[in-house]
C-alpha cells in the first residue's frame, strides 16, 4: 500500500487495543510514548480501540489516531460517561453496563493489546489479557510497551515467578514487550502463540463451544467470540 512517496506494508491486524493510564505521568517520556504510539498506529492503518475518555495518556493516544485520520473506538461503563471523570471523547463510543463487559468488549473488538505505562487499571487489564491468553480464551498477542524501563520491575516480578515455579518457563513468552511502539508493533506482527497443549490449556474453540452452549451464537457482551 503506498503512502505517500512511502511504501506501507499491510498489517496483519486491523484493530489495536490499547490500555494506558488515565494520568499522564510525571516524566515526558510518557505523553511522547503515547503520541509515538498513535502515529505508528496511523502509519500502519490501524483502528484504536480503548477505554474512553481523553484523560492522560488516553487522551494522547487516541487524538494521535483520530486526528490522523484512523477510526477509534472508545468502550466505557455507563457510570464513568461524563466530562468530568472521562474528559471529551472522540470518535465513536460505546457505553456498557461495567467494568467486566468494557473489558471482553474491548478485547472482542481487538486483534492484539498493547499496554503503555499506567497505574492500577492498566495493570489489572494487561494481566487479564495475558490470563486470558494462557487459558486459551484468546490467541491475540499482547504487548508491553516498557517506556524508559518503566515495567523493569514487572518483568524482574514476572522472571521470579517463573524461577520460583508459578508461571510455567513457556509462559513467560506469552507476552512480548519493547522500548519503542515500532519495535513493539513489530513484534506483535510476528508473534507466534505460545503453545502448551500438555498442561490443561483449553483451546479457544473448546471455550467457545462451552460458550454457544450456554449462552446460543449471538454471544452476549462479556464474552470473547
Ligand atoms: C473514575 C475517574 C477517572 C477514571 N476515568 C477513566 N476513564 C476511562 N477509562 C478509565 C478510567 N480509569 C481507568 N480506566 C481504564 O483503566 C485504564 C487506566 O487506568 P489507570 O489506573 O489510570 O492505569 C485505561 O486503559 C482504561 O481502560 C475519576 O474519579
Amino acid at each position: 500500500m503506498e503512502l505517500g512517496s512511502n511504501l506501507v506494508k499491510s498489517s496483519r491486524f486491523k484493530r489495536v487495543c490499547v490500555f494506558c493510564g488515565s494520568s499522564s505521568g510525571k516524566r515526558e517520556c510518557y505523553k511522547e510514548a503515547a503520541l509515538e504510539l498513535g502515529h505508528e498506529l496511523v502509519e500502519k492503518r490501524l483502528d484504536l480501540v480503548y477505554g474512553g475518555g481523553s484523560i492522560g495518556l488516553m487522551g494522547l493516544v487516541s487524538q494521535a489516531v483520530h486526528s490522523g485520520g484512523g477510526h477509534v473506538l472508545g468502550i466505557i461503563p455507563r457510570t464513568l460517561v461524563g466530562k468530568e471523570k472521562t474528559g471529551e471523547t472522540i470518535g465513536e463510543l460505546r457505553m456498557v453496563g461495567d467494568m467486566h463487559q468494557r473489558k471482553a468488549e474491548m478485547a472482542r473488538h481487538s486483534d492484539c493489546f498493547i499496554a503503555l505505562p499506567g497505574g492500577y487499571g492498566t495493570l489489572e487489564e494487561l494481566l487479564e489479557v495475558i490470563t486470558w491468553a494462557q487459558l486459551g480464551i484468546h490467541d491475540k498477542p499482547v504487548g508491553l510497551l516498557n517506556v524508559d524501563g518503566y515495567y523493569n520491575y514487572l518483568l524482574t516480578f514476572i522472571d521470579k515467578a517463573v524461577d520460583d515455579g508459578f508461571i510455567k518457563p513457556c509462559q513467560r513468552h506469552i507476552f512480548v514487550s519493547a522500548p519503542n511502539a515500532k519495535q513493539l508493533v513489530h513484534k506483535l506482527e510476528e508473534y507466534v502463540p505460545v503453545q502448551d497443549d500438555q498442561d490443561g490449556v483449553v483451546a479457544k474453540l473448546k471455550w467457545d463451544d462451552h460458550h454457544h452452549e450456554l449462552h446460543g451464537r449471538g454471544g452476549r457482551p462479556g464474552t470473547i467470540l
